[in-house]
């Protein structure tokens, strides 16, 4: 059958209330309200499987450790197992929470209908319990009493009247010892509220409490239900406006409501029925219940939170909540559902995961500390309060932008990257993402990482011993005239502009041995630094990268600190193709080396033709002082570097002697001792050599 293009004969509309004075709108919710949590009653009624004791238990223990000190906990005569349920826990309270720590201060609830032998189950579950709440409903709306019952108003509140007498009888005026050892509390819902008319649900409740005579010091409870959500909040707080304006003696009675969700509104319905004067609030967490469910009380207490109100109900925890709930009701929390849902507090999204990762480097950097004021783009919680981790915040997939991608590499390896190498790292990311058709994990966006810039292992560039020294103005001249290309300097090379500043003479020369694709390369280059003058020893192998951005940091702290290097090469000649690496290393030139080989190594394997092993297109002479230079890394008698040709490091006739090379970590710590004479040699001449 299709839809009715005119739903309006089948459907009435609700009709509003003529409440010209309405106070509520005007009114904010400061404090929580009373809490009660009818998980083991109305969520559990409506659950395909019912909780057995055991799963009772456990649930109604996370309540307690929560902070709820009303819970209803059964239907008792409805079945043996809530009968039994509701036994152990009256003992275990009269035995001063054996079972369950804690239990003292909870109010245990029960529900009956309004039929004497139910009622007298009931009671006779609670036996000896030190607090108990009888909980007795009766529908009161004309549909029902029609429909249901075949009764009219009078005959309502009649039926009403005379179980709340009998109640009374077997409870707080009863002559049993053990009975009246109970604080008893007595609890009267109009089934049906939302639907009722104001005025019956008035007369009815008036009624109720005529029979049972509360007092002040112990008021009874009419809880409200919106059992079948009917109209807009706004109506629904106009409903408790009413019914709070016009009742009597309202000190004598609490005003509790029992929303559903039946339109989606049940939370907004709960917090505006509190506006207009309802003081009890009943529900379950995350809103298991009847049809689309009870009020959610998570997201109730945490609206509170939110808002800078302490809701009294601890959820510092959620996930262990979570899975309580999860395993007790068979339903699983849905990933979108408000503070709860798994998702909730993660972005996604390029921008919302830039805007959330400033604010989070902006806290960082302000030194807030977890209590400070919380302002965050995107987040109205910090997801620590209720346990979640920061890291889980941000995910990635091809939606995301380099915001979010750097926030993974920052928080997974520890690296803050320069904003041209997120961009250019991002665009790998989202190929990938895109290519995989699913969000990336951290680890594989590490791996990524690792992989397209090195820091595992480089693939083809090695670095295999190196020195760097001052070189005199006159000297280098003098290279510069000796050699068949002369080298280029690179002015970016930070080296020189923080080290040797005014002294636009000195020179670096890098002199070492470089593998590429397993051939050992000797090499010698002069610039204004150490990268620079490695640029332009590899400017000789006709691998022209010039430096165009340079970004280092520390990694880690204490002991072992290491540097992090970046750096942004252009392609000589085409400032479009550009190629970042990295590098990291206890030594921080030595990471800067590293990272322009990375950086070396993208470049050759972006160009399809460059041949594999790599072959130089020429090679340059060295003069007499570069060969000494070389000869300094100890290479052996047998060193091919006077013919100037590339060595293969697998050996063979010719080959450079392995045992003079393989000592890698040696030779670090030989480069160290020159890096730190180096620096020295600067600092006593005031920045440059040549300056004495
Ligand atoms: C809105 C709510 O969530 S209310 C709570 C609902 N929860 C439950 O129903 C779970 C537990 N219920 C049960 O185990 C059973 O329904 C029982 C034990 C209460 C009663 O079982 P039964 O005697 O077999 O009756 P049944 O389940 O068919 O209930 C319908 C009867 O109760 C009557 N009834 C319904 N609500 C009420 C009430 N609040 N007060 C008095 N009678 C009521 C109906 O008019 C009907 O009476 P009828 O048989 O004379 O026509
Ligand atoms: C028993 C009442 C409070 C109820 O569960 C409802 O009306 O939804």
């Amino acid at each position: 059958m299709p839809m009715l293009k005119d739903p309006s004969k089948k459907y009435r509309k609700f009709k509003p209330l003529d409440l010209p004075n309405r106070q509520w709108p005007s009114k904010t919710n400061d404090k929580p309200p009373r809490w009660l949590a009818t998980d083991l009653r109305d969520g559990n009624q409506s659950l395909v499987d019912p909780m057995d004791g055991e799963q009772k238990l456990r649930f109604f223990k996370m309540l307690v450790e929560i902070g709820y000190k009303e819970i209803e906990i059964s239907f008792p005569s409805a079945s043996q197992t809530d009968f039994d349920f509701t036994r152990m826990l009256a003992e275990d309270q009269r035995d001063g929470g054996k079972l369950v720590p804690g239990i003292e201060d909870v109010a245990l609830q029960v529900l009956a209908p309004c039929r004497e032998e139910l009622i007298k189950r009931t009671v006779e579950s609670l036996r000896g319990c030190k607090k108990g709440i009888l909980h007795m409903y009766l529908a009161t709306s004309e549909c029902f009493r029609r429909i249901v019952f075949g009764m009219s108003e009078d005959q309502s509140v009649e039926l009403a009247v005379k179980c709340t007498k009998y109640a009374r009888s077997i409870t707080k005026d009863s002559d049993d010892p053990e009975i009246r050892s109970t604080h008893w509390q007595y609890e009267f819902s109009p089934e049906t509220f939302s639907d009722t008319s104001p005025e019956f649900a008035v007369r009815i409740c008036e009624a109720v409490k005529g029979a049972w005579e509360p007092s002040e010091e112990n008021p009874l409870v009419f809880n409200l239900p919106a059992t079948v959500e009917m109209s807009t909040p706004n109506v629904f707080a106009d409903q408790i406006e009413y019914f709070c304006t016009n009742m009597t003696e309202r000190k004598k009675f609490c005003v509790s409501v029992h929303p559903h969700n039946d339109r989606g509104c049940a939370v907004a319905a709960a917090e505006l029925a509190q506006m207009a004067g309802a003081e009890r609030v009943e529900g379950t967490l995350f809103g298991n219940g009847e049809r689309t469910g009870n009020v959610d009380l998570v997201t109730l207490a945490l609206n509170l939170y939110t808002q800078g109100v302490y809701p009294d109900v601890d959820f510092s925890d959620i996930n262990k909540i979570i899975k309580v709930v999860e395993e007790s009701n068979k339903i699983p929390v849905n990933e979108r559902w408000p503070y709860g849902g798994q998702l909730v507090v993660c972005a996604f999204s390029g921008s919302h995961q830039d805007a959330i990762k400033k604010g989070f480097q902006t806290r960082k950097i302000e030194g807030a500390k977890s209590e400070d004021p919380w302002v965050l783009p995107y987040l109205p919680l910090d997801p620590q309060d209720i346990g979640r981790t920061y890291e889980a915040v941000i995910r990635v997939n091809s939606q995301s932008g380099k915001g979010g991608v750097s926030w993974i590499i920052m928080n997974s390896l520890g690296l803050d990257l320069p904003r041209g190498l997120q961009v250019a790292f991002s665009r790998i990311v989202q190929k990938e993402a895109d290519a995989k058709g699913r969000e990336l994990l951290p680890r594989e966006i590490a791996t990524l990482f690792e992989d397209a810039y090195h820091l595992k292992q480089n693939p083809r560039f090695t670095l295999i011993d190196y020195n760097i020294s001052a070189v005199r103005a006159e000297t280098n001249t003098q290279d510069k005239t000796s050699v068949g290309q002369p080298p280029q300097t690179t002015d970016t090379d930070p080296r020189r502009d923080s080290q040797v500043q005014n002294t636009s003479s000195n020179k670096r020369q890098f002199a070492g041995v470089i593998a590429i694709d397993g051939i050992q390369h000797p090499l010698i280059g002069v610039g204004t630094g150490a990268i620079s003058s490695l640029a332009n020893a590899l400017h000789s192998l006709s691998i022209d990268l010039d430096v165009a951005d340079y970004k280092e940091h520390a990694l880690a702290s204490g002991k072992d600190v290491k540097a992090a290097t970046y750096i942004e090469c252009m392609v000589s000649g085409n400032p479009h193709e550009k190629v970042w690496g990295v590098g990291i290393h206890e030594d921080v030139v030595q990471a800067s080396l590293i990272a322009l080989l990375s950086a070396a190594s993208g470049f050759l394997t972006s160009r399809a033709s460059t041949p594999k092993p790599f072959k130089p297109k020429h090679m340059r002479d060295f003069s007499a002082s570069e060969i000494l230079a070389l000869e300094s890394l100890n290479l052996g008698s047998e060193s091919p570097l006077r013919e100037g040709m590339g060595v293969d490091v697998g050996g063979g006739a010719g080959g450079l002697n392995g045992s003079s090379f393989s000592g890698r970590a040696d030779r670090v710590d030989i480069s160290k001792l020159e890096h730190e004479a180096w620096k020295e040699e600067e600092k006593v001449n005031g920045g440059g050599v040549d300056g004495a």
